[in-house]
């Protein structure tokens, strides 16, 4: 397999790879700054990356992750902590990070290239659309809707019901009780829009 992205998302990426028998390839990364990661040396030569099926995309970013998803690769697994704790009803794609200690109950739906990040919970019938984050700790109650890209941020909890808008961020520690439209930046309890990020 080989990893695109050498930041600390991409360590957590490559130890649930390595967990889960992968051979790490190669790592590589845009900034040609970073010169190894783990214990893993990073190159920054796009031309032999382009070349590689087996890709995956280890960047934190949702933006980044939607934009080297339409240059590379072909085949792209999903990488899921053996801790995760996932019912047999999920429609998963492609793509995926599900980190330790996560629990995803019945029903739910998920896109390609979402973080589901560390501890994090998905009730019954959510719908994750691609490019996603759900940062750690976010409880999702049931039937939540996140679309395309969104972020939500860690700790944060969401009623269920709710929309959360194509890439909208819910900040830190948020409580969403109604809709949320998109590109929204959200804070607090209960959460108020304070921008828009387009
Ligand atoms: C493994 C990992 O590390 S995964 C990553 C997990 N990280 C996260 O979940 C981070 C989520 N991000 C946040 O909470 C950010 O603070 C954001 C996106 C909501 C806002 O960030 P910015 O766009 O830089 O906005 P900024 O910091 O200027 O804040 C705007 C206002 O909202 C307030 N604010 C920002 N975040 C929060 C928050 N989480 N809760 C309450 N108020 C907040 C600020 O105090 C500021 O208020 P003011 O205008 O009265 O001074």
């Amino acid at each position: 397999m080989y990893i695109l992205g050498a930041g600390g998302h991409a360590k957590v990426v490559i130890e649930i790879a390595e967990l889960l028998g992968y051979e790490i390839a190669g790592v590589f990364d845009h900034n040609k700054d970073v010169k190894d990661v783990l214990n893993y040396s990073v190159s920054h030569d796009f031309d032999v990356f382009s070349k590689h099926k087996n890709v995956f995309f280890a960047l934190g970013n949702n933006r980044n992750r939607k934009k080297n998803s339409e240059s590379f690769g072909i085949n792209y697994p999903n990488l899921i902590h053996p801790s995760a704790i996932i019912t047999k009803r999920i429609d998963l794609g492609r793509g995926n990070a599900v980190m330790a200690g996560v629990v995803i109950n019945s029903s739910v739906r998920i896109g390609d290239f979402c973080i589901i990040n560390t501890s994090s919970s998905l009730d019954h019938d959510c719908e994750i659309e691609d490019f996603v984050h759900i940062s750690p700790k976010a409880a999702l109650a049931g039937n939540v809707k996140v679309k395309e890209g969104a972020q939500i941020g860690i700790g944060a909890c969401i009623k269920q019901n709710v929309t959360i808008g194509k890439w909208a961020v819910i900040g830190a520690g948020a409580v969403i009780i109604e809709d949320v439209p998109d590109y929204a930046v959200v804070v607090g309890n209960p959460g108020k829009v304070v921008k828009y990020c387009y």
